[in-house]
């Protein structure tokens, strides 16, 4: 029987069933889609009154628009498939093997990144169930504060009684923070003491943040800190670097006397002539260091909020990269994002529900999920710019781990250069090797450009949780990221590496078309700008752009939007979301694509014209206790002047007055009302919804007392546009 096992395959694929009737279905959308073409094909005003042959081609190229981009929304819906991975059957073939495994955490900004949730993160990836010498952590410190550096140093004191606290009785999950919260009140002895280190390790931290430097007493007994001598500001330093746990040390041990994992703190250089490439240069400058000192085969990468919270993920992970037959194809297993703060009805559509059950299934279908910068197991020679060749074989036996020589001080002396600003000058890291730049959303393009060098990828979603993070509390948050989202994808599309470019052969079409729906997010923002205004604003001049409801034209549109609403209500269920989760969402995609994108497409015009350079803004992972409350209750927050909330408030009020100006002609129409009401249907009832939609934005603006409304300022200035737009659209045209 053992024997026969030897050949079994160390994961399988599933793909969905019932797939035939779902593109059926699509194609009956499709006809739909054509049929309200041909009708504005069909029916284009033959004379100019009002403007309204001009606005009727805009809603044919708005609705051209939306069809093609549902086309390809389909190809994420074609051929999803589902992975199991048979972690028995690695372990039994492959203990021996495995292969040394380097763990990459990324912080940037201990202000807006709380260093106990750092140190959560980074403790939870040291207790994973792993062999602890072939275990390596690094942490990279892009702000390189001496605090992330103490909070280390006190992280891996409480790691010797953590780790083998986890693997006695084996507690899921391994971040303190969270397996303490998970507890009840009634607990063990050893709980109860292991819980007073822990709370002893968070206010350590604490107190040295609330200072502003670590404790004068504590700062002799820490070594390495005269480094942060010459250190001038965060964009102003030496490379910080910084072995706090060398595991070839035979006393680097935990309080039962097992080995711990190699730790590491690294802040590379910076200088201020120096453009560092935000993530994507401290990940390069990890490689390099990291192999000098462990050379893991296999690199995780995790964000500084992604903690760990199975302790079982790297052998799922490796059954994908270590299958005998298929293995040695697969460059990277990308794992969700999914966040442990999001609430049940989810406001603003952070839980990328979607995306991660439906879209990343498609494409693994066609050859292989995308890179999501977190949550990633890559193969180190395919991120360093190894090309997939025919008759590729990984060699798991033949390495040693960490092979280093000499004294920590000297190893480090040696490998700091390989982290400094001048470095990467004439090399291809950036380009061909590492991390690729030029781009804010880094792990996008690199992923691409791996696939493109003929990989495969692994998207793999386990029913527990691999990675749990934090998504953003406030609207503000959510649009800028999004903001820096729909940029980096829309650059990926102008880059070298475009998904649209053809003639390189190696990715499929379909896995083309599924890149594209992320990288047309900006270019979305225009139609749909157009789309939830101008019908309004002809609503209020009494002029129909859309079939009556008598007319067999009006069917198609009928049928186009309950069927594609449909789906997708019925998407977000079967993925686990609720109807008002999913009625939250849509109102996400509206603010998102008339502000976030819109915004995202105009510093790419101006980027391509030279007048601006993009920048990563770090996603905030910490709230104060009002706005929590608020977030708790999803009771949605504005509460800051953003050019971003100027244009959804004026878009919801143009809306609103649209409204009034509606109800007012229905109720002075008399006996037209009926003609009225039929021919102007679709547009009374795009307005209802989207009012419906803006309530809580309308409450933000009127009925809210509370921090979190919409500033004043801004809601008089919004006011004003919107009245401005409704009169000269009125009066003027
Ligand atoms: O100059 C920088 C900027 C950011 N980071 C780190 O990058 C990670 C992601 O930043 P965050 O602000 O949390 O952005 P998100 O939008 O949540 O991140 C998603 O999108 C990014 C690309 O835009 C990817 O890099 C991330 O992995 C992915 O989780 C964090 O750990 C940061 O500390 C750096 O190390 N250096
Ligand atoms: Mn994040």
């Amino acid at each position: 029987m053992e024997n026969e096992g030897y050949y079994l395959a160390l994961f399988d694929t599933k793909e969905e069933k019932g797939r035939i009737w779902y593109r059926v279905f699509a194609f009956s959308i499709l006809v739909g889609i054509c049929l309200i073409w041909s009708y504005r094909l069909n029916f284009i005003p033959q004379h100019d009154g009002e403007g309204r042959r001009w606005v009727w081609v805009g809603l044919f190229a708005a609705e051209l628009w939306f069809g093609f981009y549902w086309l390809f929304t389909q190809a994420s819906r074609w051929n999803p498939i589902h992975r199991r991975p048979f972690k028995h059957r690695l372990s039994k073939r492959h203990e021996a093997e495995f292969p040394g495994v380097d763990i990459f955490v990324c912080t940037a900004d201990p202000e807006k990144e709380p260093l106990p949730m750092v140190m959560n993160t980074v403790l939870s990836v040291m207790a994973y169930d792993y062999p602890p010498e072939k275990l390596n952590v690094y942490l990279s410190d892009d702000a390189g504060s001496e605090l992330t550096y103490y909070a280390l140093v006190e992280a891996s004191k409480f790691a010797r009684h953590w780790i083998p606290f986890c693997k006695k009785f084996n507690i899921q999950p391994r971040s303190p923070a969270s397996y303490f919260a998970s507890q009840s009140n009634h607990q063990s002895k050893e709980v109860v003491f292991i819980q007073k280190l822990y709370k002893e390790l968070e206010s350590r931290i604490n107190v040295s943040v609330k200072l502003g430097q670590i404790p004068k007493e504590i700062r002799s007994s820490i070594k390495g800190l005269s480094q942060w001598k010459s250190y001038v500001s965060r964009r102003d330093h030496d490379t910080l670097i910084q072995i706090v746990v060398d595991g070839r040390d035979p006393k680097a041990t935990d309080v039962e006397g097992d080995m711990l994992p190699t730790l590491v703190y690294l802040a590379r250089e910076k200088r201020p002539q120096y453009f560092h490439n935000f993530k994507a240069g401290a990940m390069n400058a990890l490689l390099r260091v990291s192999s000098q000192i462990s050379n893991g085969q296999i690199i995780l990468n995790v964000d500084c909020d992604m903690y760990s919270n199975t302790s079982d993920t790297i052998k799922d992970a490796l059954c994908f990269l270590m299958d005998e037959e298929k293995g040695h194809e697969v460059a990277f297993v990308q794992f969700p994002q999914k966040f442990h703060n999001v609430t049940k009805n989810e406001i603003y559509g952070s839980s990328l529900r979607v995306m991660n059950e439906v879209e990343f299934r498609g494409m693994d279908g066609f050859g292989g999920p995308r890179y999501l910068g977190t949550g990633c197991f890559h193969r180190r020679e395919v991120l360093c710019g190894k090309k997939y060749s025919n008759g590729y074989k990984n060699d798991w036996n033949g390495k040693k781990y960490r092979n280093y020589e000499g004294s920590i001080d000297e190893v480090e002396e040696k490998v700091k250069h390989l982290a400094s600003c001048s470095y990467e000058k004439n090399t291809q890291w950036g380009k061909e090797m590492g991390l690729r730049y030029g781009c804010v959303v880094e792990d996008g393009v690199t992923g691409l450009s791996i696939q493109r060098q003929g990989w495969k990828s692994i998207y793999y979603s386990p029913k527990r949780e691999a990675f749990l993070g934090v998504a953003p509390t406030s609207l503000i948050q959510t649009l800028v990221q999004h903001k820096r989202w729909s940029e980096g994808d829309l650059e990926i599309l102008l880059s070298r590496y475009s998904p649209a470019r053809f003639g390189q052969g190696k990715i499929s079409l379909g896995l083309r078309m599924v890149y594209c729906i992320y990288s047309l997010w900006a270019v979305n923002s225009l139609a749909t700008l157009y789309y939830s205004t101008i019908p309004l604003l002809y609503l209020l001049r009494g002029i129909p752009l859309f079939p009556k409801v008598s007319s067999p034209w009006f069917i198609p549109f009928a049928y186009v939007t309950f069927a594609k609403y449909g789906t997708s209500l019925v998407e977000f269920l079967l993925t686990g979301g609720t109807i008002l989760g999913w009625w939250n969402e849509q109102r996400i995609w509206l603010y998102k694509r008339t502000s976030s994108y819109l915004f995202a497409l105009v510093d790419i015009v101006l980027k391509i014209l030279g007048l601006s350079n993009s920048a990563f803004v770090i996603t905030a992972k910490v709230i104060d206790e009002e706005v929590s409350q608020r977030y708790e209750n999803e009771i949605m927050e504005f509460g800051v002047s953003s050019p971003l909330f100027t244009i959804i408030t004026t878009i919801s009020l143009v809306n609103f007055l649209c409204f009034i100006g509606m109800m007012k002609k229905v109720v002075e129409s008399g006996s037209g009302l009926v003609m009225f009401l039929e021919t102007m249907v679709l547009q009374i009832l795009l307005c209802g919804i989207l009012i419906m939609i803006n309530w809580p934005l309308y409450q933000g603006l009127f009925f809210r007392k509370d921090k979190g409304k919409m500033p004043t300022s801004l809601t008089i200035k919004s006011f004003i546009l919107a009245l401005l737009i409704c009169i000269s659209f009125s009066f003027l045209l």
